[in-house]
């Protein structure tokens, strides 16, 4: 896989050179991407022009030796003086040219870092500001893969585009003046390769096109299920499915051999025809110089001095020949992190409101997913200081309904409401400041426990952060830990257990206080012991604050101030657990279901 997909473009790239990419950079998509580069690169001005300045400097200099020969064999005389005079000069400006070239090459990196950081943190705002629901519809691979190996792609061609655009267009330039100060037949003879090559570069290109774009878009198909297959490699284990993925691919790397064979046919040879008469200005010369001298028009040291100073101009080719590609993977890399930076972002208050009193309302509330309506017309209200329960079968919505609450998602119709406040209203920074989170699903970040604790208020005092933890029954397994609250949380806490992670969940609510509390109970615990101090954490959690709790255990929630039973995105029944029982609906179902079950002993409920 790697040897074919690598070796196309590179190939592509060796074919799609010396035209400077015209057949293609005339595209729409590569010319947005230059401009977007150019725009990106506008603020760093002086250290690309610099940049510029030194491959200028560099690539005028790489024809020192060419002077050199030029200024010897014009010189018509052996003076060793005079010759190591010459040497002397060609082998300074040799090294102040690799020296310019380095510095070139430096500043560029430098501009392209900072271009590379100024983008990473644009598109994690713009995903920052947009609604949850743009997220969902991206595999968090492909988001990972934007943010870190497409910006990282644009980072190589801003450190790589001024310098070798600048040599690949100058050099060329003042060798062909050079040459004709030198004779101007044999300057012809020298330029007439590389138009014709990059005429046949451009009709080539524009007749191969189909065959590329079909043959790109096979290699990313192949890309994409391969990178599926080694994430599924543990499901597929489980259900032996290895065979399913692998015959897919299969059948993928067939059609990739047709589209492949095409490709070489319609591009990939015509492209290196067109290379090589582009990179044969120096034979052409010599051929062209010993016509000449046959017809003694010219003599053999001008010819000489003329073919090495064509041998420059092809080597210069042959250095600047990744352009192309670096352009196509540049604009590839460009339509992928303009689509983050684009993301839509969340609606943002008009008249912003800061609720006091906690109650929640949800009044006709609908959502879907695509087409999948998750939530329906559903109304209820939770008084504040209340701790409501949300149950219901598997899909029945609850996780949707939380979501809602915390503006992960916009309704579609309706509204949701805290103290009688549209949280649409309510500015995010408030919202985080009023709702906190304790799912299921904990993040950890790479950091101390301390930080982790800190999330939701990064400028807490370590008292309270260790006062949080101690309520969250946290403490005792971070004292065990090597640097307690300064142990660094490597590989996002894999090493801690589930129930530790979600008393370090905990601790974190704990320590932002806010007056509305969601929590999605765990469906199962480790050991007792663990269940036991989370049982004891949540009690403490749940003191004095509004709580909205999703219970896959109803025994935990039957104390609880009312409990909500959805299923298919409806509110069938709401009341406290007796009524309910008593009403013998969809409740008094679960609930016999889950006593009948042999389950291990309960704690105390939530309430
Ligand atoms: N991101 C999503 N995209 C599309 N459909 C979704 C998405 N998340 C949930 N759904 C669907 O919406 C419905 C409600 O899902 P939700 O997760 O809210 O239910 P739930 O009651 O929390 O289920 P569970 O108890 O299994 O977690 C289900 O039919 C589910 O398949």
């Amino acid at each position: 896989m790697s040897n074919t997909s690598s070796s196309a473009p590179s190939e592509n790239s060796a074919a799609t050179s010396d035209g400077n990419g015209t057949g293609r950079s005339g595209s729409p998509d590569q010319s947005r991407a230059l401009s977007f580069l150019i725009a990106e690169m506008r603020p760093h001005r002086t250290g690309v022009v610099v940049s510029i300045l030194m491959a200028l400097l560099g690539g005028v200099l790489s024809f020192a030796p060419q002077v050199g020969l030029w200024l010897t064999l014009s010189a018509g005389s052996a003076d060793l003086g005079h010759l190591g005079l010459i040497a002397g000069a060609v082998l300074l400006a040799i090294v102040l040219g690799r020296a310019a070239s380095a510095v070139s090459s430096g500043v560029a990196h430098q501009v392209a870092f900072r271009i590379q950081a100024r983008l990473r943190t644009a598109i994690l705002k713009a995903l920052g500001r947009t609604e949850m629901g743009f997220l969902g519809r991206k595999h968090s691979g492909d988001l990972r893969k934007v943010v870190l190996d497409d910006v990282d792609k644009l980072e190589d061609g801003v450190a790589h585009l001024p310098p070798e655009l600048t040599a690949a267009i100058c050099a060329p330039l003042v060798a062909i003046a050079c040459l004709l100060v030198l004779d101007w037949r044999l300057a012809l003879a020298a330029l007439g390769p590389p138009l014709l090559g990059a005429y046949l570069f451009v009709r080539f290109m524009q007749r191969g096109d189909g065959a590329a774009r079909a043959y790109y878009e096979i290699v990313g198909q192949i890309g994409a299920a391969t990178a599926d297959a080694v994430r599924a490699v543990p499901t597929m284990k489980v259900f032996r499915q290895e065979g399913a993925a692998l015959t897919q691919i299969d059948r993928l790397y067939e059609r990739y051999i047709v589209h492949a064979r095409s490709w070489i046919r319609d591009l990939a040879m015509p492209m290196s025809v067109a290379n090589a008469v582009m990179s044969s200005a120096a034979p052409v010369t010599g051929v062209v110089g010993i016509v000449l001298l046959a017809f003694g028009s010219a003599d053999w040291t001008t010819v000489l001095i003329a073919v090495a100073f064509a041998l420059g101009i092809d080597d210069l080719f042959a250095s600047a020949s990744n352009l192309s590609f670096r352009i196509e993977q540049i604009a590839e890399a460009y339509a992928q992190i303009q689509t983050l930076l684009d993301a839509p972002p969340q609606p943002v208050p008009d008249r912003p409101a800061r609720p006091k009193r906690c109650s929640i309302s949800f009044d006709n509330v609908s959502f879907r997913y695509a087409e999948r309506l998750a939530i329906d017309r559903l109304s209820f209200i939770i008084p504040a200081g209340e701790v409501a329960a949300v149950v219901g079968p598997s899909g029945a919505g609850k996780s949707t309904l939380v979501r809602l609450l915390g503006r992960f998602f916009d309704v579609a119709d309706g509204s949701i409401a805290i103290d009688g406040i549209d949280i649409r209203q309510i500015e995010a920074a408030t919202l985080a400041d009023t709702v906190s989170f304790v799912l299921q699903d904990v993040f950890l970040f790479q950091g101390t426990i301390a930080e982790n604790i800190a999330l939701g208020r990064p400028d807490a005092p370590r008292q309270a952060i260790e006062q949080a933890a101690r309520r969250a029954r946290a403490d005792g397994f971070i004292a065990r830990l090597p640097q307690g609250y300064d142990t660094m949380l490597d590989d996002r806490g894999a090493g801690l257990s589930g129930g530790e992670r979600q008393r370090l969940s905990i601790a974190r609510a704990l320590l932002r206080d806010t007056p509305v509390l969601v929590l999605d109970e765990a469906t199962s615990y480790a050991d007792p012991d663990n269940e036991e101090l989370i049982q004891q954490a949540l009690d403490e959690a749940v003191r004095g604050r509004t709580v909205l709790v999703i219970a896959h255990r109803l025994k935990t929630v039957c104390n609880a101030d009312r409990i909500l039973v959805l299923d298919h995105g409806r509110l069938i029944e709401q009341g406290r657990h007796h009524d309910l029982v008593a009403a013998n609906g969809l409740y008094a179902r679960l609930w016999r279901r889950q006593s009948e079950r042999a389950a291990p002993a309960l704690p105390e409920t939530v309430a």
